[in-house]
């Protein structure tokens, strides 16, 4: 759709800023940490323990774009027992979660925008997470980060509609996004 190629195309001119801006001494850091030490690094960024554990045998990456193409590449090989495992670690949209885990953290950035103050809004939400757990059995999953509680509600409402495998496909597309924007939060800083 005409969205997902606008949002494609600004992700991927995000990702290329976070290149400029990324700081080599992250990135140097990751190549010469142990194994345990690197796969800590990146935990947070999805809950796949072999995701995780390829992205960090791939070392040493020439640069930040090499590492975000390998962990790409490494993402496109998910299914469906892959997403049903990265869920563990999302909360619902519109759940701010309270922890202080890495995880939390990251969560707590990406659904900023959604207006939290907005009874109506949230009320609205949590109605649409009801219904799409009815519907497809899993917590509805969507890359938050620069969308609005409004543009998110519209989005769930829409993918609704989805057949199944229509709608596993856009459930990882989103996990995708989020791994990739929050591996680029790890490295540029
Ligand atoms: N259910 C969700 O979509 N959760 C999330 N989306 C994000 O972008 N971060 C989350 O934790």
């Amino acid at each position: 759709s005409v969205e997902q190629t606008d949002v494609a195309l600004a992700l991927q001119a995000y990702s290329l800023a976070v290149q400029e801006t990324a700081h080599p001494d992250a990135l140097r850091a990751f190549n010469s940490a142990s194994v345990e030490q690197a796969k800590e690094m990146i935990a947070a960024c999805v809950a796949l323990p072999e995701w995780q554990q390829s992205l960090v045998a791939g070392r040493p990456y020439v640069s930040l774009g090499a590492l975000l193409e390998k962990a790409a590449a490494l993402s496109e090989r998910w299914q469906l027992s892959e997403l049903e495992s990265a869920l563990q670690a999302h909360p619902r949209i519109g759940d701010k979660p309270k922890g202080l885990s890495a995880e939390s953290s990251f969560s707590r950035q990406e659904q900023a925008s959604v207006n939290g103050h907005d009874a109506a809004l949230r009320q609205a939400l949590a109605q649409g997470n009801a219904d799409y757990e009815a519907r497809f059995g899993r917590v509805f999953l969507i890359r938050a980060k620069g969308r609005s509680g409004e543009k998110i509600l519209a989005n769930l409402n829409q993918r609704l509609k989805n057949s199944d495998a229509d709608e596993i496909q856009e459930a990882l597309r989103q996990l995708r996004q989020i791994t990739q924007l929050r591996l680029q939060g790890v490295f540029a800083r």
